[in-house]
């Protein structure tokens, strides 16, 4: 497998790293961020997230959100959706592509979007029929591939299982998401490399939660796999409503500060995104849980 000399960053900030936040984010600091994000440069962010808002409420504003937004052509704004229901608001709301999230584990599954493996795919295939008459793209997202949090270890054949299906469903890009952190470098190489052989490697992602410290390690390891699309979250925002203690994904200046030196080509102002994860850090009270992002901070408040 070829080591990636250029990569896509979803910037996941928006939706993943903001969810979960128990104070109501005002909408306008949320089309700020996403402006802001716009102009440093990536070409995906997922911006949004149509669930019930008993289940989520932080993502009631996402309608609100979606037309206040600056879009910069050729820039996908994403959004979730996990039914007919928030299919429609999120097609109403103009979102490029839509994320169907299933999960490998069917704990996991029943606690996340109350039903079943089995039926949540049920329940995917109008919402991607209806995403590819429409015209829009269609992200499938599998959870819990590395672990669980009620389950404990996922097997193998329950993830390729959830990757065929969503295949077959339509995906255009699949997720593989360590919800809760706990994967670590070889485990994660075995995985990839297993699952390039089922899926194209370059429509593949690796979506990985910094929990125990991980991330950027587990990110190397899908590099050495050939996968070459990751996604992040600026300031290292976040955290899953229903995996009790999981901390947000992999800071997004990490990620782009590793990749400078690599030398891989991201296409991202690294220091515009320092100054959009200081925005939200100094928004939400509390210092922004990127390394690279407050050693850069500090270092442009000095110069
Ligand atoms: C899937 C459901 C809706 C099932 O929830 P349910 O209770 O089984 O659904 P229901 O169809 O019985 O409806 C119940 C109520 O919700 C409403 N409703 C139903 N659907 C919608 C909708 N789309 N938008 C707005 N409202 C909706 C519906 O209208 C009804 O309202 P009521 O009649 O009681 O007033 C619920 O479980 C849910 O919303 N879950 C979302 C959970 C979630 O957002 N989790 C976080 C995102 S996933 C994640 O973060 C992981 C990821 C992707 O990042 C990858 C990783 O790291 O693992």
């Amino acid at each position: 497998m070829t080591f990636p000399t250029k990569v896509k960053i979803v910037e996941v900030g928006p939706r993943d790293g903001l969810q979960n936040e128990k104070e109501t984010i005002p909408a306008a600091i949320k089309i700020t961020l996403i402006n802001q994000l716009t102009a440093a440069g990536f070409v995906n962010i997922e911006a949004a997230s149509f669930v019930s808002p008993k289940w989520v409420p932080q993502m009631a504003t996402s309608t609100e959100v979606m037309a206040g937004i600056t879009r910069k052509p050729g820039v996908i704004y994403s959004a979730l959706a996990p039914n007919m229901k928030g299919l429609e608001a999120a097609l109403a709301a103009g979102a490029d592509e839509v994320v169907i999230f299933g999960s490998a584990s069917e704990a996991f599954s029943q606690k996340n979007i109350n039903c079943s493996i089995a039926e949540s795919i049920e329940r995917f295939r109008d919402v991607a029929l209806a995403t590819k008459q429409a015209g829009k793209r269609l992200r499938g997202s599998i959870s819990c591939v590395f672990g669980c949090p009620y389950q404990g270890e996922v097997g193998i054949d329950a993830v390729v299982d959830v990757l065929h299906r969503m295949r077959d469903l339509g995906c255009d890009e699949i997720d593989i998401a360590d919800t809760i952190g706990v994967g670590t470098p070889h485990q994660v190489k075995a995985v990839m490399q297993r699952l390039v052989q089922e899926f194209p490697a370059d429509r593949l992602s690796g979506h990985f939660h910094d929990t125990y410290g991980q991330a950027l390690a587990n990110i190397y390891a899908s590099l050495e796999a050939g996968i070459s699309i990751y996604h992040a979250s600026v300031a290292g925002l976040g955290g899953c409503p229903y995996a009790k203690g999981a901390t947000g994904n992999v800071a997004t200046e990490d990620v782009l500060y590793m990749m400078q030196g690599l030398g891989i080509e991201t296409g991202i102002d690294l220091n515009a995104v320092v100054q959009a994860g200081q925005f939200i850090s100094q928004h939400l009270g509390r210092k922004a849980a990127s390394r690279a992002g407050n050693a850069i901070a500090a270092k442009l408040a000095s110069a």
